[in-house]
């Protein structure tokens, strides 16, 4: 695992979201970007080493939505860089830890993405991102 390369939020309400969190941070998102794949909207605010992502589900089934159904606007996910998302996901599974996807999957900002079942780790939904080279 590298540095941390972004903290996902849930959020209902994706254009007042960014508008607040544009004010938070002092800056406008860099990026936003619809991952059908995912059922979510996304806009990333680069602050200082790392970034902020803020997610809105698109349907029902989206896990955004669901999140939110469930517990509510707030912090979703914790996403690492890694250098080799196959080899890290590898380590991972020899370490006991449950994948959410057996194969990575194409993510937003040009990753590859793996995520961590939150019950693997305390509580938290870990997400692995390997830049697209
Ligand atoms: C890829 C685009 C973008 C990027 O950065 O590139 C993204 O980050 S997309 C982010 C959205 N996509 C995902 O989160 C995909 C992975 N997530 C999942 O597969 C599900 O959301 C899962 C398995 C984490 C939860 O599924 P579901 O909600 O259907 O199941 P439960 O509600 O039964 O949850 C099981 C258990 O986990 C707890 N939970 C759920 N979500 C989270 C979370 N984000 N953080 C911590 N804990 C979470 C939930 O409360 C249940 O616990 P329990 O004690 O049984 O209530
Ligand atoms: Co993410």
């Amino acid at each position: 695992m590298k540095n941390v390369e972004h903290i996902g939020i849930a959020v209902k309400n994706f254009s007042e979201a960014n508008a607040l969190y544009h004010k938070l941070l002092g800056v406008e998102p860099y990026k936003t970007e619809h991952v059908a794949s995912e059922g979510v909207n996304t806009s990333f605010f680069k602050v200082g080493g790392t970034k902020i992502e803020l997610l809105e589900g698109v349907n029902p089934e989206s896990a955004i939505s669901k999140f939110i159904e469930k517990r509510g606007e707030g912090i979703h996910h914790i996403a690492f860089e890694v250098e080799d998302i196959l080899a890290e996901m590898e380590r991972l599974k020899g370490e006991g830890f449950t994948l959410l996807n057996e194969q990575p999957k194409k993510g937003a900002d040009n990753k590859l993405v793996c995520f961590v079942h939150p019950k693997s780790a305390n509580g938290v939904l870990i997400e692995l991102t390997q830049e697209i080279r």
